[in-house]
């Protein structure tokens, strides 16, 4: 068994039947759901409160990469929202990830401020063919972790397999949100770093993230059951 507080429904769609009917098929379960670029840019802001009112809890993930003065102010403007976490690329750097925990220490309500490590459609050989950074790729998230842990964040994304080494380096009190979770019927897609939903919860993940298994199936409340069955 899964607990339903661990998972968030990424929820991207950009038609907003499609969203309501979605979040309408999980009410009554304790999800989180994930508002995410394309459904922010496609519907705006309303789409968090429309959520909130349903009653889940929010992950406002629209990954901040800038300039420090402006992720600092970026993140400003979102925690007027009523979030419950927002995020920012580790790679932004720590100035950057200090700016936006500052901000969202002053805007009272603090939503959990997380940084994404190696997006989990990373391999180890692209990280080292594209970004000129050599190892392997759980080094790079574990380095990315504690950058983000010393600049002030709650927590990092990464995938499940790297869940151990990030605990082991920052705590276990500091947060890991997993996406690349895929039941053992399902696709890929594009994610790279996977692990079915039980092996996630074996892992230590705080937060699982699954998207297109629940998003994409015949019957989404189903999927998202199946899951917290464990199978
Ligand atoms: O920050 C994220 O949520 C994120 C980071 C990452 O490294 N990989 C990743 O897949 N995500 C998001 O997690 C969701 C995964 O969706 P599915 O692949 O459909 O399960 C998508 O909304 C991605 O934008």
């Amino acid at each position: 068994m899964i607990p339903a507080n661990k998972i968030i429904v990424a929820l991207d769609v950009s038609d907003e039947k499609k969203l309501h009917d979605l979040m309408d098929s999980l009410k009554g379960h304790e999800v989180w759901t994930k508002i995410g670029m394309e459904v922010f840019y496609a519907l705006g802001p309303k789409v968090i409160h429309e959520a909130k009112d349903r009653g889940f809890k929010v992950f406002l993930d629209l990954k901040l990469h800038d300039i420090p003065n402006t992720v600092g102010k970026g993140i400003a403007s979102l925690c007027k929202l009523p979030i419950d976490m927002v995020n920012v690329h580790a790679a932004g750097g720590s100035e950057m990830m200090k700016r936006a925990a500052e901000a969202v220490k002053a805007s009272g309500h603090s939503p959990l401020l997380i940084a994404v490590t190696q997006l989990t459609s990373t391999t180890t050989e692209q990280m080292n063919r594209e970004q000129k950074i050599m190892g392997d790729v759980k080094d790079s998230v574990a380095h990315f972790a504690k950058l983000a842990q010393d600049s002030g964040c709650d927590g990092v994304v990464s995938s499940p397999l790297e869940v151990e080494a990030i605990k082991a380096f920052c705590g276990k009190r500091f947060y890991t949100v997993t996406p690349g979770i895929r039941p053992a019927d399902s696709a890929a897609n594009d994610q790279k770093r996977i692990t079915t939903p039980m092996d996630a919860l074996r892992l230590g993940t705080d937060y699982m993230v699954i998207g297109r298994p629940i998003t994409e199936a015949a019957n989404p409340r189903e999927a998202l059951e199946q899951i917290l069955k464990g199978q």
